[in-house]
């Protein structure tokens, strides 16, 4: 990770005591790890990799003048004339901070910052010159973003969350930002289609699902655009945007940073953007008979979860809450909805394999295919139709996993596999769509063991809601793409293996909680 550094630093091994805390430490720094140990028993050591560093600075708070004792005289003395030593007095320091991430439970990062004092000015200012020197080699860290705000999402706390715990951190991490608060629905895409976008290394959202959509759906689109395409042909191959694009969680739900950061925690997101490491991630288009209608990077769902969109945007005074309510409602009326699917049948994958995870290989090797241009997805030219009355009719591009849903919708779909998993869940009992939540709310169990769900993985599909002509409106229900209404009901959904790259750093698999379970509806 560490590219383009020095070579010489990269070799260079620095061996120093420190005050830490109060307490002696011995300080090794070898080959970008920072090794601290006390002097004296009982010896307590730690470990640092200079990866998990997001920035090194002088600790003003403990700055005292170097000249106070004979020893320091010494020091400035080995250094040079009287004017330099006078110029090195004014700017002495006798200590610096480290400030870093460290990794906790569930996914969860922290920062953390360290604090080491020396009497020698001169050996601070080495340690954090070479510090700083090999930093410079990370250069996969994003240095100008252009972050999006939306101060309307979830409980309406994206400026607060923006200057509490964004801003601080990108602040230390020296990372420039043009900062935009969204004054209306689309006002981020509409800005990514016509701004001069040269200059970012990453687009950032603070916001909800929807918010990620609409910088998704820019920055295609506008891709697209600049590559002389037109991005309602169905059979476009959509370039892949240069900018790298993030997520911190400001929205209701947020379903799309749960998947990629494996929590909801804003700080993690944040840390994770500054340390800059990214995947691909695979994006679905959705075309009616005449047109592209969007992009969808989580999942588009048809029936239950399209009926609670459509009715709780009525509620959004509310706040998160109207979810619960709107589910309620959707719940008791029970309605199956009538359609037909036909989808390519993907051999080389069925769902039932593994989660994606940390250094996922099934996503690298997609990955691997794509660098060397060769088709991504093997698939027969094989289609299957499939008629019925649905509850559910979804295509998921992610596991679709929350915090009420720790597992989601398909919870072996892979971010970056060029596939979709098509989840069918059957119109039946009232009985059964209680087992569908309670499996939906419990990280112990799966959609995938209910006999009414089945789930097909496919990198595209046609939907045609049914009976056609419709006898009634409620015949038919609406499309929830990425948390917003899609009214289509003849669709055509086709997925685009790692369309763009998303700042992340690997979800691990929470084993500790899976003990307790989880019941959380
Ligand atoms: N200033 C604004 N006023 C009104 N709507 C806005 C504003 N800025 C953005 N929006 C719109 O608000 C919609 C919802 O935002 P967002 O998805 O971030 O929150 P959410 O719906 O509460 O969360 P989630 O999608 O995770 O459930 C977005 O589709 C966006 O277009």
């Amino acid at each position: 990770m560490a590219q383009a550094v020095n070579e010489d630093l990269l070799d260079s091994v620095l061996l120093t005591t420190f005050k830490i805390n109060g307490r002696r430490y011995k300080v090794l720094l070898n080959h970008g790890t920072l090794i601290w140990e006390t002097e004296k028993s009982p010896v307590t050591r730690y470990s640092l990799h200079l990866n998990d560093v997001i920035g090194v600075d002088y600790d003003h708070s403990r700055d005292y003048s170097c000249c106070s004792n004979t020893q320091n005289r010494n020091t400035i003395e080995e250094i040079g004339t009287e004017d330099s030593i006078e110029e090195f007095t004014s700017h002495s320091h006798s200590s610096f901070l480290i400030h870093y991430t460290f990794k906790e439970k569930n996914n969860k990062w922290v920062y953390c910052k360290l604090s080491l004092a020396h009497k020698e000015p001169r050996m601070v200012d080495k340690w954090l010159t070479v510090i700083k020197t090999f930093m410079k080699g990370f250069t996969q860290r994003p240095k100008n973003l252009l972050i999006f705000v939306n101060p309307f999402g979830g409980k309406k706390r994206g400026l607060k969350i923006y200057e509490k715990k964004v801003k601080p951190l990108l602040d230390l991490a020296g990372v420039k930002v043009d900062l935009r608060i969204t004054q209306r629905a689309n006002h981020a895409k509409e800005t990514l289609l016509s701004e001069n976008l040269e200059g970012f290394d990453g687009i950032v959202c603070v916001g909800g699902d929807g918010t990620f959509s609409e910088i998704m759906n820019g920055l295609i689109i506008r891709t697209t655009l600049d590559h002389g395409l037109d991005p309602s042909d169905l059979n476009c191959e959509y370039p892949r945007p240069k900018t790298r694009v993030g997520v911190i969680p400001g929205g209701s739900t947020d379903t799309i940073a749960y998947c990629i950061h494996g929590t909801t925690d804003i700080t993690t997101a944040v840390l994770h953007i500054i340390i800059g490491q990214s995947t691909g991630l695979d994006v679905s288009s959705v075309h009616n008979q005449s047109k592209l209608l969007c992009f969808y990077a989580s999942v588009m769902s048809y029936g239950y979860l399209g009926d609670i969109i459509r009715d709780s945007d009525n509620f959004r005074w509310m706040g998160p809450k109207r979810y619960n309510y709107s589910g309620f409602k959707s719940f008791i009326a029970n309605h199956g909805y009538e359609g037909e699917i036909v989808f390519s049948v993907n051999e080389s994958s069925a769902p039932l394999d593994s989660k994606c995870l940390k250094d996922c290989r099934r996503c690298q090797s997609q990955r691997d295919l794509s660098e060397l241009d060769s088709q991504p997805s093997p698939e027969t030219n094989e289609l299957k139709r499939i008629r019925g009355k649905f509850l559910m009719v979804s295509g998921a591009n992610l596991s679709c996993a929350c915090p009420r849903s720790p597992n989601g919708i398909s919870p072996h779909c892979h971010l970056g596999d060029g596939c979709l998993d098509l989840v069918l869940v059957h119109h039946t009992s009232l009985w059964n769509n209680l087992r569908l939540l309670l499996t939906l709310s419990n990280r112990m169990k799966s959609i995938y063991d209910l006999p009414f769900v089945e789930v097909h993985r496919t990198t595209h599909f046609t939907f045609q809601a049914l009976p056609i002509p419709a006898r009634r409106s409620s015949d038919f229900s609406v499309w929830n793409c990425d948390g917003e209404v899609v009214a289509d009901t003849c669709l055509f959904i086709r997925t685009h293996c790692q369309l763009i790259e998303v700042f992340f750093r690997g979800v691990e698999s929470c084993l500790e909680d899976e003990e307790s379970g989880c019941f959380c509806l």
